[in-house]
């Protein structure tokens, strides 16, 4: 994923190779006619062309869908220069109408194009244009947004239908993804080398976590597929949170695990059936041969303790919910454990010492940060969770608000040790954990909406988990 200044020298590097840039405006704004054909068929576009390269996409696609017979209305800025230049000419000999886009007034039946502003945006959209976009929003005409809804990563912004992003993603499709809509990512020629760069943050997708879905001989049983310890639960106020340790057993369960031992405290209703129970007065690690453990769901202030105990077991281990305090992360660190902490937004605030909301305005600073301070693989949940470990950085595109229900953490928790039990470092334990539980929701919310339980999140991970293993379901983008 590109930030802006990225995707600058990218095209940057590409003019510097003697690649022509008007080739990269022509597939895009040529790509972006054939998303509008896909949407919108014949229905008349209003496009609104800013000055600048965006603009000039704009005005490429404006001839494209004149050539598709499509009626065209262009309200573009004046003085467009370079490339945008030439495809205001071209479109000019197509015998286009073309308007000041002071005059730009939209009709019943219409589709608004929006290419005013791209990567070039610098800082808010003030004036004529914050009124322009505000009128756009207000119009309730659908929205096609060209690289980026214009104005974002700021407000006002455009709040587009769909969204078709230009050779990569950028920040803000990610980030502030409500804005954009439906997202297609459109290849427009960009040399592929000038398009892998492992310094910036990667967007998952299936065609990279299908080889990491551990697979099973004929010949695996339950002790050979990875087992998964599951340390949780408080007995002090009245086993208020008893159910968190039991969603998480059914998380690394559905996620296959071959087998989940739960250590509790004394009293809890044992579930689920398929469990080893090790019932406990205090917190403790009972014996149990396990590859990894899953720590401190529903733990209240024992949630340390548990912890604690057990980092003594030298496993793999997913730390959550009341084990994520400071003096936990920093014995793991000493202890050099392989641990992956799965903060949302409240807790990684606790550990960096910053509000809920600071976390959450730059959830890719706050996680990195938090993987460099602790020397751990970090899971900050959230939409979109970020997965961080050193100096790499994985976006997940799965998921929606649906998942935002009591235990849809817990179940996660399971999920991802059980892939650290089967063997997985722990960054692709948890990118690949958190896509399919992401995955797992999506596929339920289309089929109830709203109102999941998160032990439904759980048995759906198995179908997630087909789905991603048999192609059927890809990245929830379409390229073009
Ligand atoms: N090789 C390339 O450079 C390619 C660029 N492409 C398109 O070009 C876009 C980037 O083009 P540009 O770099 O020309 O930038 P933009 O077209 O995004 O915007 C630049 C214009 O906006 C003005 N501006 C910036 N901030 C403003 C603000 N806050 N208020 C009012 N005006 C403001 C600038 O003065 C400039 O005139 C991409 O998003 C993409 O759509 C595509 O054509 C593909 C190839
Ligand atoms: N709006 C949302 N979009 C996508 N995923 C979400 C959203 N809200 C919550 N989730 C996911 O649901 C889970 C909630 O976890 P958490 O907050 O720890 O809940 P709990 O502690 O109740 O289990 C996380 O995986 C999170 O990413
Ligand atoms: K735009």
């Amino acid at each position: 994923m590109f930030t802006p200044e990225a995707m600058r020298e990218a095209d940057q590097k590409a003019a510097e190779m003697g690649y022509p840039s008007l080739l990269l405006m022509e597939w895009a704004g040529m790509k972006a006619a054939r998303v509008y054909k896909e949407l919108f068929g014949q229905r008349p576009a209003v496009v609104l062309a800013g000055k600048g390269n965006n603009g000039g996409d704009g005005l490429v696609l404006a001839r494209h869908l004149l050539l598709e017979g499509v009626r065209v209305r262009v309200y573009a800025a004046p003085d467009q220069a370079g490339d945008a230049l030439q495809a205001k000419n071209a479109l000019l000999a197509h015998g286009a109408e073309l308007y000041p886009l002071e005059e730009a007034a939209f009709g019943e039946g219409e589709v608004v194009v929006d290419a005013l502003f791209g990567t070039g945006l610098k800082g808010p959209l003030t004036g004529f244009y914050a009124g322009l976009v505000e009128r756009v929003n207000a119009s309730g005409l659908p929205i096609l947004a060209l690289d980026l809804p214009s104005g974002l990563p700021y407000s006002p912004h455009v709040r587009a239908t769909a969204t078709v992003a230009f050779a990569a993603f950028k920040t803000p499709h990610l980030l502030m993804r409500e804005a954009c809509g439906r997202l297609f990512l459109a290849e427009i020629g960009l040399p592929k080398a000038l398009l892998e760069r492992e310094d910036l943050p990667e967007v998952a997708t299936p065609e990279a976590l299908r080889p990491l879905l551990p697979r099973r001989p004929l010949t695996a049983h339950k002790g050979s597929v990875g087992r998964v310890g599951v340390l949780g639960g408080y007995r002090g106020d009245g086993l208020r949170y008893a159910g968190a340790p039991v969603l998480a057993a059914l998380g690394a369960y559905r996620m296959g695990a071959g087998l989940v031992h739960l250590a509790v405290p004394e009293g809890t209703p044992l579930e689920p059936l398929e469990a080893v129970f090790h019932p406990l007065p205090a917190p403790a690690l009972p014996p149990m041969r396990v590859e990894a453990l899953a720590v401190g769901m529903g733990g209240g202030p024992w949630g340390v303790l548990w912890a604690m105990r057990a980092l003594e077991a030298g496993l793999p281990t997913v730390l959550d919910a009341d084990a994520l305090h400071l003096e936990v992360v920093a014995a793991y660190r000493r202890a050099g454990a392989k641990a992956v902490l799965t903060p949302h937004a409240g807790e990684a605030g606790r550990l960096l010492g910053r509000s809920p909301e600071e976390v959450a305005k730059d959830p890719l600073e706050a996680a990195r940060t938090l993987a460099r301070e602790t020397g751990l693989t970090v899971v900050l949940k959230g939409n979109p969770t970020v997965v961080a470990e050193g100096e790499r950085l994985s976006l997940n595109p799965t998921g929606n608000p649906a998942l935002a229900t009591g235990g849809t953490g817990d179940v996660l928790s399971g999920a991802i040790a059980t892939l650290l039990a089967a063997g997985l470092p722990p960054f692709e334990a948890a990118r690949l954990g958190v896509y399919l539980h992401g995955l797992a929701g999506d596929l339920l919310a289309e089929e109830k909406g709203v109102g999941l339980l998160a032990k439904e999140v759980a048995e759906a991970l198995p179908r997630a988990r087909e789905a991603l293993l048999s192609g059927t379901r890809g990245a929830p983008w379409e390229r073009v």
